[in-house]
């Protein structure tokens, strides 16, 4: 019997996380296994417990996970396989008959709470927020039977109908539209092929923290026609104002302006962490811009070449 692929996920069941697991497996088989945080589910995938992890890695309202962005920068290498966007919409969800004007304190994930702020400042003022550890497991709780420190949740209508919660309020996030990106995870050794519709993922720690350091890095991209579609500083964690950059990019390993620009980043940097090449969800092409092609540079390479008489 073929090895069926284990797929680890931000659970339990009914998070956004899983949603974006099951779209992925709309094309990919494979067994599911919650875990309840990011880094938990990164671990198993380290020590080879399952295959690939699904986590969330930014969305449109708040940002970068933070979560997600240093379980990468350290630790064994893991490297982006794949990406997966997810429309988010929230719920106010609690045990039936729990009037809302009743509520008080209202569990979910970091992550939910910040994309509900301003319908809870106008809707709920004076609401608590507990944190824990996926919308879901908010929901769960409530339905768990044992005393929770809060009386509703937020999360996604599905968490709420999987535990017969009943629905307070519906569409709560204050941006209409909002998009989680989610990404697959695995070991190193699995370089998805290019596709001319790809992305790739770095982590970078400075050399120095010195005038023009930043530019100094990005400009490895710049003068290689590269776009960037995502830059976050977090900190090293090593001293106050120390910082490392997660970068995503268009463009795949296998390009040879990435090759390049990877290279000059591996001389400029104190580390490079190359966090996998992968398709775009939505499969725009990579706009190459002009003498950026793969033939513009292996032309200057064989010029250079020839230079050396080799
Ligand atoms: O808690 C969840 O359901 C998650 O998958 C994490 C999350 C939380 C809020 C928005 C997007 C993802």
């Amino acid at each position: 019997m073929a090895d069926v692929t284990r797929y680890g996920y931000l659970g339990p069941e009914g998070t956004f996380t899983q949603m974006a697991l099951l779209a992925w497996s709309a094309s990919h088989d494979g067994e599911h296994v919650p875990f309840g945080s990011v880094d938990s589910a990164l671990e198993a995938l380290r020590r080879s417990e399952i295959d690939a992890a699904m986590v969330p890695i930014e969305n449109s309202v708040e940002g970068g996970v933070s979560a997600t962005l240093d379980a990468l920068a350290s630790g064994d290498p893991l490297v982006v396989i794949g990406e997966v966007n997810v429309p988010i919409t929230f719920v106010l969800a609690a045990r039936a008959g729990m009037p809302r004007a009743d509520v008080r304190a209202v569990g979910t994930h970091s992550h939910a709470w910040a994309q509900v702020r301003g319908w809870m400042d106008a809707n709920l003022p004076g609401a608590a927020y507990v944190p824990t550890l996926s919308t879901a497991a908010a929901a769960a709780g409530l339905s768990s039977g044992v005393e929770q420190a809060y009386d509703a949740a937020v999360c996604a209508p599905v968490a709420a109908s999987n535990h017969g919660l009943e629905v307070l309020a519906s569409d709560i996030g204050d941006r209409a539209g909002a998009v989680t990106r989610f990404v697959l995870v695995s070991r190193p050794g699995t370089l998805p092929e290019r596709t001319g519709a790809d992305k790739t993922t770095v982590m970078l720690f400075q050399r120095h923290n010195r005038a023009g350091g930043l530019l100094e890095l990005l400009e490895q991209f710049a003068v290689r026609g590269i776009n960037m579609t995502r830059l976050e500083s977090r900190p090293t964690k090593g001293s106050l104002g120390s910082y490392c950059f997660s970068i995503d990019f268009e463009g795949h390993v296998l390009d040879e302006r990435v090759g390049e620009a990877l290279m000059g980043l591996k001389r400029v940097c104190a580390e490079v962490r190359f966090l996998g090449s992968y398709p775009r969800e939505d499969g725009a092409a990579v706009d190459v811009a002009p003498l950026t092609t793969d033939a513009d540079f292996a032309g200057a390479r064989d010029w250079l070449r020839s230079l050396r008489g080799s």
